[in-house]
């Protein structure tokens, strides 16, 4: 069991494992943006930015902005921020601090630039000694501050150590569920946001169910054939970590990948869409770099292309939308 860990990031998602983690007896220094945060957070027992319902045990949390510190004073390191502010956040560590920690990362995102998942940018940035573990999902963090019962992906190379970190976790409400595909279980996340805002926009453009069904089936051929491109390791694609992780988010209301599509497909411009969010809905930049990466490649990726489309290049979600009916089976 590890006994202390660091987490670092202050929304929705760092927020709820702070609450688990805390919960389970793990000593929490919790690295939050600014000291403004901090010291509400040591007022309140809550962050008052996110999940604000949500009550925490300071005898087991102690929020901070010193990331030396709360590095030192830790067996483990957990990045829970979105994708694009991750390069900015690893810059602040001196890699000497953390290279012998055992690091986990769980960002859904291409690292900005770099078209890397987060766990091989922090690998390659900070040359770890233990290879990094991933957290995924499905899971929303609105239900883990309800204690709804969730099953959390703890993906590692190193099996022992995702067995010994699934072992800290000792809420009832939560289970977790080892895999050795860490990588695997990144860029689905990052297709899954993708596919989110395309069943997003078939809603606003009032497909019903029937059709969504149809169109979430063929999405996951298109995250397989992806999948494949990038490591042909042997992985069952309907574990929760791959299949599940897209449900919840295609299908959810509180998937904010889905709120954007919706906007979109009702007929808001995307840049008003953007803006009227107030968390940040990752799929957006993800369809761009994933376009990128695959764009000299053979892969048939209709869906995930038209959304690139309209996200990126004004097209219309009516017509593009039209062009997916043809394709679908
Ligand atoms: N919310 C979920 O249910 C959930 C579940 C699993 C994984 N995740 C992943 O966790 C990661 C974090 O998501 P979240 O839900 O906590 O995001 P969020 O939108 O709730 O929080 C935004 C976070 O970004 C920080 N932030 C905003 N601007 C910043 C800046 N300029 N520099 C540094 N930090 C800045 C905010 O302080 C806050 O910590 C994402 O990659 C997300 O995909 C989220």
């Amino acid at each position: 069991m590890f006994r202390n860990i660091t987490i670092i990031g202050s929304g929705s998602w760092a927020t709820a494992l702070v609450k688990i983690f805390s919960e389970s007896g793990i000593h929490i220094s919790w690295v939050v943006r600014d000291a403004a945060l901090a010291e509400q957070i040591q007022e309140c027992a809550r962050n008052t930015r996110y999940l604000s319902y949500v009550d925490l045990n300071l005898d087991f949390v102690n929020p901070t902005v010193d990331l030396e510190r709360a590095i030192h004073s830790s067996e483990m390191v957990i990045f829970a921020l979105p994708s694009a502010y991750l390069s900015q956040a690893a810059e602040a560590i001196d890699p000497a601090w953390i290279v012998k920690k055992q690091v986990v990362v769980s960002i859904k995102g291409f690292v900005p630039g770099t078209a890397m998942v987060p766990s091989i940018f922090i690998q390659k940035k900070f040359g770890l000694v233990k290879p990094v573990m991933v957290i995924g999902g499905p899971c929303h963090a609105e239900e883990i501050a309800i204690k709804r019962n969730t099953y959390v992906t703890i993906a590692g190379t190193d099996t022992t150590n995702a067995d010994r970190l699934k072992n800290s976790i000792q809420v009832k409400y939560i289970n977790g569920i080892v895999n050795n595909d860490p990588s695997g279980v990144e860029y689905v996340a990052i297709l899954k946001n993708i596919i989110g805002i395309a069943t997003g926009i078939a809603a606003g453009l009032n497909y019903g169910e029937n059709f969504i069904a149809v169109l979430v089936s063929n999405a996951m051929r298109e995250v397989n054939r992806f999948l494949r491109s990038v490591n042909l390791l042997y992985r069952d694609v309907f574990d929760s970590a791959y299949f599940g992780d897209m449900l919840v988010t295609a299908y959810s209301d509180l998937s904010r990948n889905r709120t954007l599509g919706k906007l979109i497909g009702r007929g808001i411009k995307v840049s008003q869409a953007l803006q009227a969010m107030e968390m940040v809905a990752e799929g957006y930049r993800a369809s761009e770099e994933l376009y990128v990466l695959t764009k000299n490649s053979e892969l048939h990726l209709p869906i995930i292309t038209s959304v690139y489309r309209i996200l990126h290049q004004h097209a219309s979600a009516f017509h593009e939308f039209k062009l997916i009916e043809k394709q679908l089976r």
